[in-house]
């Protein structure tokens, strides 16, 4: 592990079905696509490594398919990663591979040290919580038990979300798609995370309240300056948010750097394909 990095996978690998002898007599790094033209085994992920430093957002970018939330999937413990290591920079689990752990522990470690914000705010949230209710549960799960200051942290959070505290006791199925994705930040900050995933949080919201939903990312991660990773096909959406970039293509990296220089002088064809696309 880097020395300063506060969370870094090493050949993390996910494939979806058995292979054949094709696929595992030849390397995968040597198929065109993602997947095994004989058997049709996806490897959805295939050899990424990289580190995520305290405080910076890294963006990861590329086509539909190209594996970014499987990734995401597979940090947060969503799915299991197929092989390779993640290793967190925490006294608690020095440098074991967190991706081996019991699930018990898998479910500690989301409980305390990862927040998480899908796309579809219907796997993040309970819809037929309140709000508050959706709060509290992350709260309880993290080991809260006092109500009154579960309430006050719940305040302060929808507040900090722009979600007006007369609708808290609301459930967020009657909010809007931006006020939904508002709840689940709010959320998947509660346990305090150094840590926050955020996978395709704007796509499908109108350009407007995409933008507000950006700039409240952009507003905690300041004011709280925990790392974040974020995941979307969308090159604009990483460029208003990430201080460095990979670009992924077919589950693999194929370039990676900060931001502006990715913008600036992008080197693989895919990515200057992307990047002009911006312009
Ligand atoms: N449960 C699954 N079973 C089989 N294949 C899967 C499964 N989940 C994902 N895949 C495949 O893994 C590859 C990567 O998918 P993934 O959803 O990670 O891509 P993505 O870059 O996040 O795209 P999108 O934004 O469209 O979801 C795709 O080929 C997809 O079909």
């Amino acid at each position: 592990m880097h020395n300063d990095a506060i969370l870094s996978v090493k050949n993390l690998e996910k494939q979806f079905g058995p292979g054949c002898s094709t696929c595992h007599n030849e390397s995968t790094r040597k198929l065109e696509k993602n997947y095994c033209p004989q058997c049709g085994t996806v490897y959805a992920c295939r050899n990424i490594s990289f580190n995520l430093f305290p405080g910076e957002i890294l963006g990861i970018v590329g086509e539909s398919g190209s594996g970014k939330s499987t990734l995401m999937q597979c940090l947060y413990f969503d799915e299991a990663a197929t092989s390779g290591e993640l290793i967190l920079n925490n006294q608690e689990f020095q440098e074991e591979n967190v991706l081996e752990l019991s699930s018990q522990q898998k479910r500690y470690i989301r409980n305390y040290h990862f927040g998480m914000v899908y796309q579809n705010p219907l796997k993040g949230l309970k819809m037929d919580f309140s709000a508050m209710g959706n709060i509290a549960e992350k709260l309880i799960a993290a080991g809260g038990r006092n109500v009154a200051e579960m309430e006050s942290i719940g305040k302060t959070l929808l507040e900090k979300v722009h979600i007006p505290l007369f609708r808290m006791k609301e459930e967020p199925k009657r909010f809007s798609g931006g006020m939904q994705q508002r709840v689940q930040i709010a959320k998947a900050l509660s346990n305090n995370p150094p840590i926050l995933f955020l996978d395709e949080v704007t796509t499908g919201l109108d350009l407007s309240v995409q933008a507000s939903v950006l700039d409240l990312i952009k507003t905690i991660q300041r004011e709280l300056g925990i790392s974040m990773i974020v995941v979307s096909h969308d090159l604009a959406v990483i460029r208003m948010l990430a201080d460095r970039t990979l670009v992924m293509l077919n589950g693999e990296i194929i370039e990676e750097g900060l931001t502006d220089q990715i913008l600036e002088d992008p080197q693989n064809p895919y990515t200057q394909q992307l990047v002009y696309s911006l312009l």
